[in-house]
């Protein structure tokens, strides 16, 4: 005769089972819901703090192994779905309504990769099921729509009545889009004094319609000017990520970025190194340091952040630029296109501990 197990029951077993980034107990966070229990079979809904987690493989399988071990369970079937809270930030900043979480990708020097990151950062998010924008405010160099194979576009923009003027983002590879590029043109220089660039970056934060977004992600000029002020004084960022290369001087330069954003009261969410390591083309198994080994990690341990990602220095990646086919779709089997996807979980994760902590 079939034991009758009820909701209860379920959730007591479930109660030691902790999201392992959180450090909480999933029932408590309310994470669990919807149980249905048909005879020995158990349906619930798992719901996440991203739909990018890391770790929801391993969160599944213990949330099985759990409720299997009680008595008369015969098969355990879990819904995945995910809210992302909404980042806290400083009072006396403007979020952007709809917007959840605004992650600005910095550098202290240029080309070292940082719009190639927040490019395939944003599209791996994206496919991962999250809402996502990317906002180009690299002013002086506006790569994003290249990359995102949106060049030459131009943006909408709507006048309501009495209203100041809409701005309507372009979308992509399921990623919405605003850059000074679809409004300046991609190849015309412009020089931006205090005041007008001070407008433009407020025009892009509060004029765009965003939507609905689990994650902005702002792609900044290198450095730390004018544009970095603006930005990180204006909205309340869930975090900024620091793009570096493995080179000794980068240190130098990732170290300013970081008292930038601490004296702005930004939190750092750690240090990407990119072109770690070279993948030649001919021989993909094989890796190279060509620029030492690691950099990354000792500039990571130095500033006191964690390294959230290597990626490695690969021919396709920037093909994939170039042509504006993200290398996380254009070769999703690639080392580049895996390490690119690792490391947007690994950003989501952390910026949803921030939010819950
Ligand atoms: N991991 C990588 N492997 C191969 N090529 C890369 C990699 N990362 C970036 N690149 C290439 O290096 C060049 C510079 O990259 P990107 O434009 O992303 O840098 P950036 O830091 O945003 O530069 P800037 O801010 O000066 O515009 C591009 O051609 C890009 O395709």
């Amino acid at each position: 005769m079939q034991r009758t197990i009820d909701k209860q029951e379920v959730l007591n077993v479930l109660k030691p089972v902790q999201d392992p980034e959180l450090r909480r107990s999933l029932v408590e966070m309310e994470m669990i819901r919807d149980i249905d229990i048909q005879g020995g079979n158990v349906h619930f809904t798992l719901v996440l703090t991203t739909p990018a987690c890391p770790l929801r493989d391993m969160i599944v399988e213990d949330c099985k192994k759990a409720v299997l071990s009680l008595d008369g369970v015969q098969s355990v079937d879990i819904k995945v779905t995910a809210e992302t809270p909404r980042a806290k930030g400083l009072p006396d900043r403007q979020g952007i309504a709809g917007v959840k979480n605004i992650i600005a990708v910095s550098s202290g020097k240029g080309g070292v990769g940082k719009t190639t990151v927040a490019v395939n950062v944003a599209v791996s998010l994206a496919l991962d099921g999250a809402q996502v924008g990317i906002l180009d405010a690299d002013i002086y160099g506006p790569n994003v729509p290249l990359m995102l194979g949106l060049q030459g576009s131009r943006m909408n923009v709507r006048h309501e009545e009495g209203e100041a003027e809409i701005f309507e983002p372009l979308f992509n590879y399921g990623v919405k889009v605003a850059s000074m590029g679809f409004w300046i043109g991609e190849d015309q220089p412009l020089i931006w004094r205090g005041p007008m660039l001070n407008s433009a970056i407020r025009q892009f934060l509060y004029q765009v319609d965003w939507g609905e977004l689990d994650y902005l992600i702002i792609d900044l000029p290198p450095g730390t000017g004018d544009a970095q002020l603006t930005l990180c004084q204006a909205v309340p960022l869930a975090g900024a990520i620091i793009v570096t290369t493995p080179q000794t001087v980068a240190l130098l330069d990732a170290r300013k970025g970081l008292r930038m954003f601490q004296q702005l009261g930004v939190p750092v969410l750690g240090i990407v190194e990119n072109m770690s390591y070279f993948i030649p083309p001919d021989l993909p198994d094989r890796k190279y340091d060509i620029f030492s080994s690691g950099g990354g990690e000792r500039t990571a341990r130095e500033l006191e952040l964690p390294l959230l990602g290597m990626l490695p220095l690969e021919m396709p990646v920037r093909e994939g630029g170039d042509r504006g086919v993200p290398i996380t779709l254009a070769r999703a089997d690639s080392v580049s296109a895996q390490a690119f996807r690792k490391l947007a979980q690994v950003i989501a994760g952390r910026v949803s501990v921030a939010a819950l902590s």
